[in-house]
Order: C-alpha cells, then sequence, then structure tokens
C-alpha cells in the first residue's frame, strides 16, 4: 500500500493500519510502538507568508493528517475556533526580537499560560468530534510533570464522553501547576499524585493503555505526546514563527532552540521541517536531566533517576519520542528501533549504531544547561532585554545564545509564564512575576488529589475505581 500522510504506522513495525481518529483514540500503536504519518505532506510556501493568521495556519498544517479521518470540516467548525479562543494577545504566539537575529517565541498566552494549550485545545475538539461520530466513551490517561497535566484538565473538564486520569509526580511539580490541575471541580477528572518522578508517571501511563482488561471495556488513550494528534497540534506553531519573521523582513531559515523534556516539542519541529518549512536546524536544550543530551552528543542511551531542577517540567530522563526520531533517521527501520526501546526498557542503556547517530544529529544537536547557568540567564533576560522569563525559557535562551547566528536568526521557544515559577525566578529577578488572570482566578479554592505509589496495581487499581 503507498504510503500516505492520513494513514499511520507503528515505529515498532505493527502492520496495521490507523487512520487520524484510531491513532488519536488509541494513543498508542496496539504492539507498545508511537504512532507516525505513512509519509510527511508537504506545506505550501504560502503557509508560512507574512501575515497569516495562526487558525489560518493550524488548518493547513493539520489538515493532511487528518484526511477524511473525521467528519467532514470537523477541524473548522470547532477546533480552530477553540484554539484562538482564550488567548490574551490578539496573537496567539507572538514572537518577540530580543537583539539582532535573536528571537524568543511566546506559547504562554492560553488558558493555563503554557504551551501545552495549543495543542491540548485542538486535541480535545478533535476527540470531540471523533467520539461524535462513532458514538463512543473515551478514557485518557496522562503523565506530567506539570504543564501537560493543568493544560488536560482545563481542556477535557467537563467535556461529553471524556473521562480524565492525570498523574503527576508528587511534590516535583510548581503550587501553581498542580493547582491547575488538582482545584477544578469536575466529576470527569481524577488527579493521581504518583511518590515518584515524570518518568514513573509516564511508565504507569504506557501500561494502563497495554492493559488487555482496561482496553477491551472501551477507548483508553492518553493525552501525552506519545499520542501523535497530541504531537502534530504542535506543528503550527513552528510554521506561525516563521510567517512572523517574514513579516519582520527575515527571510533566511531559522535555527530553533527547544527547552525539552519529553521531545514531543522539537520533533513536532523536526516533522515542520520534513514538511517543507524552511528551517536550519534544531538544539534540543536539556536540564541536568540529560539523558537525550548525552544519547546525541555520546551515543549511548542511558537511564538514571531524574533530579528535581529550577524548570521542573523538563525532569525527564526517558524522553518518549526519542523513539520517533530514532525511527524517522534510520530510515524507518522499525525492527531496528524495536531492539532498540526493548534494550532499553530491559537493561536501561543502549548505544546507538554509528550511522544512526550520524543520521540524528543531522536533525537535531543538544545541550544541558545547569542550574546556575538557569538562574544567570533569568537575570540576563531581565536586566538586558527587560524580560522575566521561566526556568525553561531560560535553559532554551541559554542555549539559543550559543548558536551562530552569522548564518541566519535563532528562535527560542518560550514555553510558560514566569508566574508559574514564582519561587525560581522571584529570588533572581527580586520581584513575583505578574500573574495573568488565568493564573489570579485560581484563588484558593480546594485541591483533590489521591497519592499512590509508583506501582502498576496501585495505578490500575485507582483507574479501576474511579471508572467504576
Ligand atoms: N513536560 C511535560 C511532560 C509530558 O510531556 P508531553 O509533551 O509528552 O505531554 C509536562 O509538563 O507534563
Amino acid at each position: 500500500m503507498a504510503q500516505i500522510s492520513d494513514r499511520y504506522v507503528s515505529t515498532r513495525g505493527d502492520a496495521s493500519d490507523a487512520d487520524f481518529a484510531e491513532a488519536l483514540l488509541r494513543g498508542m500503536a496496539p504492539d507498545g510502538g508511537l504512532y507516525m504519518p505513512g509519509a510527511w505532506p508537504s506545506l505550501s510556501p504560502d503557509a508560512w507568508a507574512a501575515g497569516r493568521g495562526y487558525a489560518e495556519i493550524a488548518s493547513r498544517a493539520m489538515a493532511p493528517f487528518i484526511g477524511d479521518a473525521l467528519p467532514a470540516g470537523a477541524l473548522d467548525r470547532r477546533a480552530l475556533a477553540r484554539l484562538t479562543s482564550g488567548f490574551e494577545p490578539d496573537e496567539v504566539t507572538p514572537l518577540r526580537k530580543l537583539e539582532d537575529s535573536l528571537y524568543m517565541l511566546e506559547l504562554f498566552h492560553g488558558p493555563t499560560a503554557a504551551f501545552k494549550d495549543l495543542a491540548m485545545q485542538l486535541a480535545a475538539a478533535l476527540s470531540s468530534e471523533a467520539l461524535k461520530a462513532s458514538g463512543e466513551r473515551l478514557t485518557l490517561v496522562t503523565a506530567t510533570s506539570g504543564d501537560t497535566g493543568a493544560a488536560a484538565v482545563a481542556a477535557f473538564a467537563n467535556t461529553d464522553r471524556v473521562r480524565l486520569i492525570v498523574l503527576h509526580p508528587h511534590e516535583r511539580v510548581s503550587p501553581v501547576q498542580r493547582r491547575q490541575m488538582t482545584t477544578v471541580e469536575a466529576p470527569n477528572v481524577l488527579n493521581l499524585a504518583v511518590r515518584g518522578d515524570f518518568d514513573d508517571c509516564q511508565r504507569l501511563v504506557k501500561g494502563l493503555l497495554a492493559d488487555e482488561s482496561l482496553r477491551s471495556a472501551g477507548r483508553f488513550s492518553s493525552v501525552n505526546s506519545i499520542n501523535w494528534a497530541r504531537l502534530a497540534g504542535q506543528i503550527p506553531y513552528y510554521v506561525s514563527a516563521v510567517s512572523q519573521l517574514a513579516a519582520m523582513g527575515e527571510t533566511r531559515a531559522p535555527v530553533f532552540v527547544v527547552p525539552t523534556g519529553n521531545f514531543g516539542d522539537a520533533f513536532a519541529g523536526i516533522a515542520a521541517s520534513k514538511m517543507g518549512l524552511p528551517v536550519a536546524g534544531f538544539v534540543a536544550a536539556v536540564n541536568r536531566n540529560d539523558a537525550l543530551a548525552r544519547a546525541i552528543n555520546d551515543g549511548v542511551y542511558a537511564r538514571k533517576a531524574a533530579v528535581e531542577t529550577a524548570s521542573v517540567s523538563m525532569d525527564v530522563q526517558a524522553p518518549s519520542n526519542f523513539e520517533r526520531l530514532v525511527f524517522e533517521a534510520s530510515g524507518r527501520d522499525a525492527e531496528l528501533t524495536r531492539t532498540l526501546f526493548e534494550t532499553f526498557a530491559r537493561e536501561g542503556t543502549v548505544t546507538l549504531p554509528p550511522a544512526l547517530l550520524d543520521a540524528i544529529r543531522a536533525e537535531v544537536s543538544a545541550v544541558s544547561v545547569s542550574e546556575e547557568t538557569t538562574r544567570d540567564q533569568i537575570a540576563h533576560a531581565h536586566a538586558t532585554w527587560g524580560q522575566v522569563v521561566c526556568p525553561h525559557t531560560a535553559v532554551a535562551l541559554s542555549a539559543a545564545r550559543g548558536v551562530d547566528r552569522s548564518r541566519g536568526p535563532v528562535v527560542a521557544l518560550s514555553t510558560a509564564h514566569p508566574a508559574k515559577f514564582g519561587k525560581d525566578v522571584a529570588p533572581v529577578v527580586g520581584f513575583d512575576p505578574e500573574p495573568p488572570r488565568v493564573i489570579r482566578e485560581l484563588g484558593d479554592r480546594a485541591e483533590r488529589f489521591e497519592v499512590i505509589d509508583a506501582d502498576a496495581s496501585a495505578a490500575l487499581a485507582a483507574v479501576r475505581a474511579f471508572a467504576a
């Protein structure tokens, strides 16, 4: 069968064919792999012409992945309206010029003040269309180091046909992130605080998705970026950045510097470049949790326990979407991908073959940024550009300042509002960042969450009890 962009294949070789709705409602492929489009669609250069609005860009970028899997007009009718409502500035993802050839793409103006809102609002609207069409109900399980969970709760709370279970690492997300998840009064939302780190939460989610008893009881999926639909919703803002650069008279292809945890955001940028977006390169900027940087720089992908940092949403040591990068860079070699990730799951370490490593390095480089440098960068951004930035953005800006700008502009992604991380930002800039309305409105509402061990049977029991 010809490979096309709206049919989905698994990174581990499962031959069963899925369309966009199926990939969305399954979250992961049945063989434990991640869904990828059968081929990369091409985007017309017209899509990133100066002056394009975000909704129009999103429609052009997403439509080829959806094909006819959803009712005609589903993308336009609700999804795009929803995508751009509830965002504070008129431009959904404004690009700020910081200095010559250095830019910051602000992605935190949505309902939970983090970049996850952009894709999550779209995923919620599209899944509601898919469920209406099929008449089904859906249980979503999602792991979070803070931002994904908050965005998921905002997007899916009180939604018909959907039940949402969010697993966050107990006492390892910021107080604002936790309150965004736990103060929402919605009967269809369950918050589980897991005694462990994000990687434990993600492992539990993957285990739940693979559980036959849950799968046979109804639709069971995830809105982590392991779900292709969630990840694809992050492609449009790369296109929007190039369109905004064009409007500023900058036509050279940019280097994107992406603060990186689960590697979904960076992979969305790589996907945009595969679709034809002019990009000069990608830099994945990680904090001290540097499994990805060690894999790319040293050729050994090895697990370590995650350490706590100020850029808490990036405290990830087993970035799920590295699997998609390996699949793509290996020329879509599902056999090799399966072997490498099964070895990693079993032994916690795997050496990447040299040819694969070269191909990975052609797509993306990686930099690890220390806690001290992160703090210095928050101070520099404030003192030099008058910008108060969150620790994740600071990690990206620090890496961006190390990129050679003689060949073209460098765009650092600014992923969250600094007020979500006041404890780490205030001591550096000398004041509490002014919270946006969406954070002020959290008030002092009561919180609701259950604490569980990082154990598959505890997670299964909690999910079963909630479902009952
Ligand atoms: N940084 C994330 C971790 C999960 O990432 P996702 O993109 O796979 O949902 C978070 O804030 O939860």
